[in-house]
């Protein structure tokens, strides 16, 4: 049987090391490191996120405000308290949760936040500066996976990791600084027009699964003794699921990560660390 990566243990150990940080910056700086996320329109999917990242921020001792916009919001409204966010001193992360409404834009919303405070690394001078080597801010789901298998000892260097889906939240910032250093591997990026993916995802050594498809890796795809990391979350009937086949692909696999447990605490950990990286850009 695989072993199990469990990223709800690994964010409770960096949360305690988290905690001593925020300490000692509130106690350098007289500041208390504040996050603003900011949520338009009703998703239950999203009120779960929320909740959490509010009880997380409670327990490393920062602050966190919820800004709920309801689902009617036009662009200028969002654009109005994004911008009364940037000004604000004592706000240090802003997080526009997505999806947004499709009368908003989203390019034009991300561009409007302030890189500085922008803790998802959603901005193009963020996205540019990771792609270039040299990141302000690591994007909070492709940070948590990495911790992950770092914290398992699992080898990257060298070794072949196929991530599967090419969103502009976890499959391309994941592709990319596996690619780099310190990371280093071999890496194929899988989309819906790949052809003969089980084919390609047989090659892992460490395969990612980011596509939003209830249980779509199976036992077949995963070559024996391969790491496998879920970051898929998709309600269904029978509560919620991963991207893989959990119970199947664990007899093959040599490592795996559940839903819920895995990747999704690890995200909420990895922006609590921008968010305190952001005050300390933002303070000193
Ligand atoms: N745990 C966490 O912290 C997080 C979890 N998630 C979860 O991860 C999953 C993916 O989210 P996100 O990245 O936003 O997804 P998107 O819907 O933005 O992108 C999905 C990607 O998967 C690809 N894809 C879809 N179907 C297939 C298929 N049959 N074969 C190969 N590739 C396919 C798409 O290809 P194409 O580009 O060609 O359309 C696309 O690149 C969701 O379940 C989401 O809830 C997301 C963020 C954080
Ligand atoms: N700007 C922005 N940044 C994001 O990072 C972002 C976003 N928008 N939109 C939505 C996705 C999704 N996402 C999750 C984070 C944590 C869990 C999580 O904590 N999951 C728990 C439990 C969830 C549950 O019980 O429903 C777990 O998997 O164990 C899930 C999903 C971040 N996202
Ligand atoms: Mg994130």
């Amino acid at each position: 049987m695989a072993q199990v990566i469990s990223g709800k243990e690994i964010a409770k150990q960096l949360k305690s090391e988290l905690a001593e940080q925020v300490a000692v910056f509130i106690q350098n700086n007289a500041s208390v490191p504040r996050l603003a996320a900011v949520l338009v329109g009703e998703d239950p999917a999203s009120d779960v996120y929320v909740r959490n990242k509010r009880k997380a921020c409670e327990a490393v001792g920062m602050e966190s405000d919820l800004h709920r916009l309801p689902a009617e919001t036009t662009q200028d409204e969002l654009l109005t308290l994004v911008a009364k966010l940037n000004k604000d001193d004592a706000v240090h992360g802003i997080l526009i949760q997505l999806p947004l409404p499709p009368q908003i834009d989203s390019d034009r919303v991300l561009r409007a936040v302030n890189p500085a405070k922008d803790v998802d690394a959603f901005h193009p001078e963020n996205v540019g500066l990771l792609v270039q080597g040299q990141p302000r801010f690591l994007p909070c789901t492709p940070h948590g996976v990495l911790q992950m298998l770092k914290r398992s000892g699992i080898e990257t260097e060298g070794q072949h990791a196929v991530v599967l889906g090419r969103s502009h939240i976890v499959g391309r910032p994941l592709s990319i600084m596996l690619s780099q250093p310190p990371y280093n591997a071999t890496v194929t990026l899988c989309h819906s027009r790949t052809k003969d993916l089980a084919e390609v995802t047989k090659q892992a050594d460490i395969l990612i699964a980011a596509i939003g498809k209830p249980k779509f890796v199976t036992a077949d795809m995963v070559k024996p003794g391969a790491a496998v990391i879920d970051v898929g979350t998709n309600r269904t009937d029978e509560g919620l699921v991963g991207d893989a086949d959990y119970a199947a692909v664990s007899e093959v696999a040599g490592a795996i990560s559940p839903v819920p447990g895995g990747v999704g605490p690890m995200t909420i950990t990895m922006l609590l660390f921008n968010t305190l990286e952001a005050a300390r850009g933002l303070e000193t």
